[in-house]
């Protein structure tokens, strides 16, 4: 039996005692600013904090030194942090997110010379404008729901992106699986097991892919994604197992997908913020941008990310034990009251008042800004479709403001509950668009 060193309050750690895991699917993004507050922490302090989660020690930390030993390679691993019931159905066995080191670097580093690269990420923002422009025609013609249109949206410009050439049909029929596989993910039973038949048949979809593109028995686009991972080498510089190909092919897809609970959030934000209306219509992109960044760092997506120290090591006083897991609070650190004034509050126009931001690497740069992980792209585990992520969300929320287009302002469309992971208003925010 593994040896558990003992977990009691010392004078320098907050320490929430009794096993965590039901309070989180209780609580879902409540659950850690609630630990915090039950332990004594100031809502101010970051504070890390110990507890114990998945029956082992967990020390939970935020803000930039919570980030700074998360992402610290020589202190913290992945394979083994993220539990199987989560990993599994959601990134698919034996993905990127669960390597390490070497294998980690080599791997990481053929996704994101496809999606992190500017040239691809281009050829992204062209398609996704017009699919965006095709749905909002449907509105036109049937109200819709700005989470639906979009999942469509962003899902068919993704597969066409990645090279993967499907009728309409069949596009948004794989877009439907991938957001579904998302969304429902986090509801417990009945979500888990949708997300569990939608990931074998999408696996078994790539697999194919991934065969047929290997055997010539497909058109490929070179520079394409789904070459690139027809391609994808390990470190013995042998083609990985067409199966691993495949699932690295979704995950250069699905998340894609997942940009629509944002989207639907970006509604939401425009209900609540209508003055933004009239800004990004007359300041347009730039402004549409810094709008869609402001919706990443409040509204709730990831809530923290999970990893496994390799070493003794300590963080503001608080020691953390090799094998046990350190957890990122990503929410927590996007409205830290040390980096953020008027944590809170939605106000984009702290991102336009300052001249350090312009692209989506001078974001990236920013350390208390992870809403989709925190630091390097090629270095460390940092998601390397951020770029894509902005220019689907830019491209829906310069649309939802253009004239004619009307969304709901009913409670049951802005409001969601922040007790479920993952979290969006009941209908997804209802859209139609008058001529
Ligand atoms: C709603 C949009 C998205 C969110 C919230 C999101 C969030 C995240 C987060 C939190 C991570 C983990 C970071 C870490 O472990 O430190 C991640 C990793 C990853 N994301 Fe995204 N992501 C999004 C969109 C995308 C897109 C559009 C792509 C691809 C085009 C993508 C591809 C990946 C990949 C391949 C990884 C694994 C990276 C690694 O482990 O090295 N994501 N994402």
């Amino acid at each position: 039996m593994e040896e558990v060193p003992p977990m009691t309050q010392t004078s320098s750690c907050p320490f929430a005692p009794g096993e965590q895991a039901p309070n989180l699917l209780r609580h879902g993004y409540l659950f850690l600013s609630r630990l915090r507050r039950k332990a004594g922490i100031s809502p101010d302090a970051n504070t890390p904090l110990r507890s114990r989660m998945l029956f082992k020690p967990v020390t939970i930390v935020r803000g930039s030194a919570g980030v700074e030993l998360f992402y610290d390679n020589d202190r913290m691993k992945r394979d083994g942090a993220m539990p199987a019931v989560i990993r599994i159905p959601l990134f698919g066995e034996g993905a990127v997110h669960s390597l390490d080191g070497e294998e980690h670097r080599l791997r990481k580093r053929q996704l994101a010379d496809v999606a992190y690269d500017d040239d691809k990420v281009a050829e992204f923002d062209a398609l996704v404008r017009r699919e965006v422009d095709r749905v909002v025609q449907d509105w036109a013609r049937e109200p819709g729901t700005v989470y639906d249109g979009a999942a469509l949206a962003f899902g068919r410009a993704a597969y066409r992106w990645a090279g993967i050439e499907l009728s309409q049909k069949e596009a948004s029929r794989r877009a439907h699986q991938m957001a579904e596989l998302v969304y429902q993910f986090g509801h417990p039973l009945k979500g888990h097991a949708l997300g569990w038949i939608n990931r074998a048949r999408l696996n078994r979809w790539a697999l194919k892919l991934i065969r047929q593109a290997r055997a010539g028995e497909r058109h490929v686009a070179p520079g394409s994604a789904l070459e690139a991972m027809s391609r994808l080498v390990g470190p013995d510089g042998e083609l990985v197992d067409a199966s691993i190909a495949g699932i690295e092919l979704q995950n250069l897809t699905r998340p894609t997908v997942a940009v629509s609970l944002f989207a639907s959030f970006a509604g939401s934000a425009l209900v609540e913020h209508p003055e933004w209306v009239e800004k990004i219509r007359e300041g347009g992109q730039p402004v549409a941008f810094a709008f869609a960044q402001e919706v990443r760092r409040v509204y709730p997506f990831v809530p923290m990310l999970p990893a496994i120290a390799t070493t003794d090591t300590e963080i503001q006083g608080c020691p953390v034990h090799e094998g046990e897991r350190v957890i990122i609070d990503i929410y927590g650190t996007n409205t830290d009251p040390n980096e953020w004034e008027n944590p809170s509050a939605f106000q984009p126009e702290r991102f336009l008042s300052r001249e350090d931001l312009g692209t989506q690497e001078d974001y990236e740069r920013l350390t208390s800004f992870v809403p989709q992980g925190g630091a390097g792209v090629y270095t460390g585990h940092r998601c390397p479709g951020e770029k894509i992520a902005m220019a689907a969300l830019t491209a829906m929320v310069e649309a939802l403001c253009r004239p004619g287009v009307v969304l709901s302002t009913d409670p049951a469309d802005t409001r969601f509950p922040w007790t479920q992971m993952l979290t969006r208003s009941e209908t997804g925010m209802r859209v139609r668009v008058e001529r």
